[in-house]
């Protein structure tokens, strides 16, 4: 965003030591921003705390101030207060020049139909790792009765002056946007909604406890299917967020390809399940603790692993790119199947410059199906290793490609310039302060 000094967006890390230390994750990128939405949807005052201090939080604030909701945000305490009971059309240039950071305002159309009969959606921003496309959110709303018109240059307008009405709907991917662009829209639709393959990961089940909290009827079967009864009014709630296991296991992987000992604080075992089966494979040592989970590189060799990105319960495509660098130190063969976004290993460019050896594949190197065997993209990677990395001047390419850089440079002998490093800010709070807390001598 343009608030940023271009000498805040260069970091000079001077890599080769093992990060140790503590650092605490508050609550989740891809959770808070969805229940900042829910609040939209209640005449009310909605508090949401363990908020983290990211760009996306202030992108969403300015968005609903620009519909005439209050916002404050105390940051030291990391709570939100948001008072949605006065809600205006906002003016569309302003929308516009706030949501290229960002995907979330998509998913403000149910609540603005519901409110307000009508929404513009402008284009999305959010990190450039394939095509993303909305279709499915589009049939969501159509399927609920909304008029969906794309003919605006600047975006999307929808309207539903009937409101909306409870319907089938079934997702041809289990896809978390839709998912939660179905929830926020059916809640308050006039009668049942009943979604299959459906998503579930963790964040959109913290999105459901939000909803009940102001009064919404929605289940969850074991198959994938979430039942909406629709009510009448829904009222503000108060929730405390779940923890971002993104950045938790970034920094897991970060103490891992440094060979380092880091305890995070604030890390929560049940949602990391799979992320720690995989870290101890490798090698990695982890302790789960009361108020976090402590994780190191016990010395020796690390071992390679093959692993497919999946929607949840499997391996989160988030936490992909954080560890392909410590894959980078692992001694052997590792493969990496990205099923999710086709286009996800643009990142492993800078890390080969630097000394890895990495190879990408058009074909499915795993025994996921995917959905993109015919598509021209290299969504396989094949990482050999141990290579010894040396500092580099590096570009952040995207939000986890970024990070994955900076551990690079953190793990590399000798100095790295990484350059538009404020794209990190969007989803790691302080990440510069808990750099320093954990000894990494940056600039
Ligand atoms: C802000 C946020 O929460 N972002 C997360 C969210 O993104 P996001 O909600 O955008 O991701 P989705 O789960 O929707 O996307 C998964 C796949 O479905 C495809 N798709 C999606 C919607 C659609 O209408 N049509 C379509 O084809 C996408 O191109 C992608 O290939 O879930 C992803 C998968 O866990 C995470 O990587 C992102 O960090
Ligand atoms: C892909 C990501 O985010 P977004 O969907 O906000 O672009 C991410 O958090 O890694």
């Amino acid at each position: 965003m343009s608030d940023i000094k271009p000498e805040d967006d260069v970091l000079r890390v001077v890599g080769g030591k093992p990060l140790s230390g503590q650092i605490k994750v508050r609550g989740a990128k891809n959770f808070v921003s969805k229940a900042m939405v829910a609040a939209l949807l209640a005449p009310g005052t909605s508090v949401l705390k363990n908020v983290p201090e990211i760009r996306d939080v202030r992108v969403v604030s300015d968005l609903l101030r620009l519909h005439g909701v209050n916002v404050t945000f105390d940051g030291d305490r990391g709570i939100v207060t948001i008072d949605a009971s006065h809600v205006d059309l906002a003016d569309v240039a302003d929308v516009d020049t706030l949501a290229g950071s960002s995907r979330i305002p998509i998913l403000f159309s149910g609540p603005l139909l519901h409110r307000l009969g009508e929404a513009f959606i402008p284009s999305l921003g959010g990190c450039r790792i394939g095509d993303r496309p909305i279709d499915f959110h589009l049939e969501t709303l159509r399927r609920l009765g909304a008029t969906v018109n794309k003919e605006h240059a600047d975006g999307i307008h929808i309207t539903a002056p009937d409101g909306l009405h409870g319907a089938k709907i079934h997702l041809p991917y289990p896809s978390v946007g839709a998912t939660e662009q179905t929830l926020l829209a059916a809640v308050l639709a006039d009668g049942k909604t009943e979604l299959s393959g459906a998503a579930i990961e963790p964040e959109i089940m913290d999105l459901i406890c939000v909803l009940q909290k102001m009064g919404a009827i929605i289940s969850v079967d074991v198959d994938r299917t979430i039942r909406i009864e629709g009510v009448e009014k829904l009222k503000g709630y108060e929730h405390t967020a779940l923890t971002d296991r993104i950045e938790a296991a970034s920094w897991a992987s970060a103490a891992l390809a440094t060979r380092g000992d880091i305890f995070v604080k604030g890390a929560t075992q049940p949602e990391m399940m799979t992320f720690l089966n995989v870290f101890r494979k490798i090698g990695g040592e982890f302790e789960v603790r009361d108020d976090g989970i402590r994780f190191w590189h016990p010395g020796g060799d690390l071992k390679p692993v093959a692993i497919e990105t999946d929607v949840h319960p499997g391996f989160m495509t988030d936490w992909q790119q954080p560890l392909v660098v410590a894959l980078t130190q692992a001694n052997g063969l590792s493969i990496v199947h990205e099923t999710v976004y086709e286009n996800r290993f643009g990142f492993t460019k800078p890390l080969v410059q630097m000394g890895a050896t990495i190879q990408l594949y058009r074909e499915c190197l795993g025994s996921l199906p995917c959905r993109f065997q015919q598509r021209n993209f290299e969504h396989s990677a094949v990482i050999f290793g141990p290579t010894p990395l040396t500092g580099q001047d590096i570009d952040v390419p995207d939000l986890r490609g970024g990070f994955s850089h900076l551990i690079a440079a953190l793990a590399a002998s000798g100095p790295s310039t990484v350059h538009g490093i404020s794209l990190i800010d969007r989803g790691y709070a302080d990440f510069r302060g808990k750099l320093r807390a954990l000894g990494a001598e940056i600039e």
